[in-house]
């Protein structure tokens, strides 16, 4: 396969770049997470080698695969997730991008395999919705990817809590999911430390629509 190397470059300096913002956001362990994205205009992802620590990192040490997750080029094996971000973006062609944390409070509702309630603006605004908890599944396979696809699929949220593993996002592009996995940690940690002091109330629907109405639509520079 003739790689379209301008854009697979491109590419890899976005995803080796976007992997510092979960270092700087305290959302992975050592070597836990891993980000991938789609190569625009080509049946390509790249995504992170498998076991690197993140101050390794190199844009060419990023792996490009083809979306059944085989490697099409790069020194290093691929990420022990590549057949969970490759289900996904076979399955849903709009997804750019997709990341996986162990981020502590949303790990800690993955482990309890319990949503977390909408009762903040914050949540309306960029999840439109509770987050939902995925099934359990090993790791390796396609049964993590199946799992998020199946949670996601016709749901506001781009992030999902798979059971007792951690988070899985999405978006149309991988600065989106990154942006999606930090704001589900920072609602996850909120929400949280309020049913620490008691039950928490969910919006009403109709406020969570307006609400999720205006940030996707105008909120910030337009
Ligand atoms: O949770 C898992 C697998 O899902 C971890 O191994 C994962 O966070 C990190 O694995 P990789 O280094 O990407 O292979």
């Amino acid at each position: 396969m003739t790689l379209p190397s301008e854009a697979v470059e491109r590419v890899r300096e976005d995803v080796c770049a976007l992997h510092t913002e979960l270092l700087r956001w305290n959302l992975v362990t050592w070597t836990s997470g891993n980000i991938s994205a789609r190569v625009p205009d080509a049946d390509l992802i790249v995504i992170k080698p498998s076991g690197v620590t993140y101050e390794d990192l190199t844009p060419e040490s990023m792996v490009v695969c083809d979306l059944d997750g085989t490697v099409v080029d790069g020194r290093h094996s691929p990420s022990s997730d590549t057949g969970a971000h490759a289900y996904v973006y076979r399955a849903m062609p709009e997804v750019g991008g997709v990341v996986h944390t162990h981020s502590p409070y949303a790990t800690a509702w993955a482990a309890r395999n319990e949503p977390i309630p909408c009762a903040l603006t914050a949540m309306a605004d960029e999840f439109g919705s509770d987050i939902p908890v995925g099934p359990f599944a090993l790791i390796g396979g396609d049964e993590i990817g199946k799992g998020v696809v199946s949670t996601l699929t016709g749901h506001r949220s781009p992030a999902v809590l798979m059971r007792s593993h951690g988070v899985f996002t999405i978006g149309d592009t991988p600065k989106a999911a990154v942006k999606a996995a930090v704001m589900c940690e920072d609602v996850a940690r909120t929400v949280h430390l309020a049913c620490e002091r008691g039950p928490v109330e969910r919006l009403p629907q109709e406020h969570i629509d307006a609400l999720y109405d205006r940030y996707q639509n105008a909120y910030g520079q337009k």
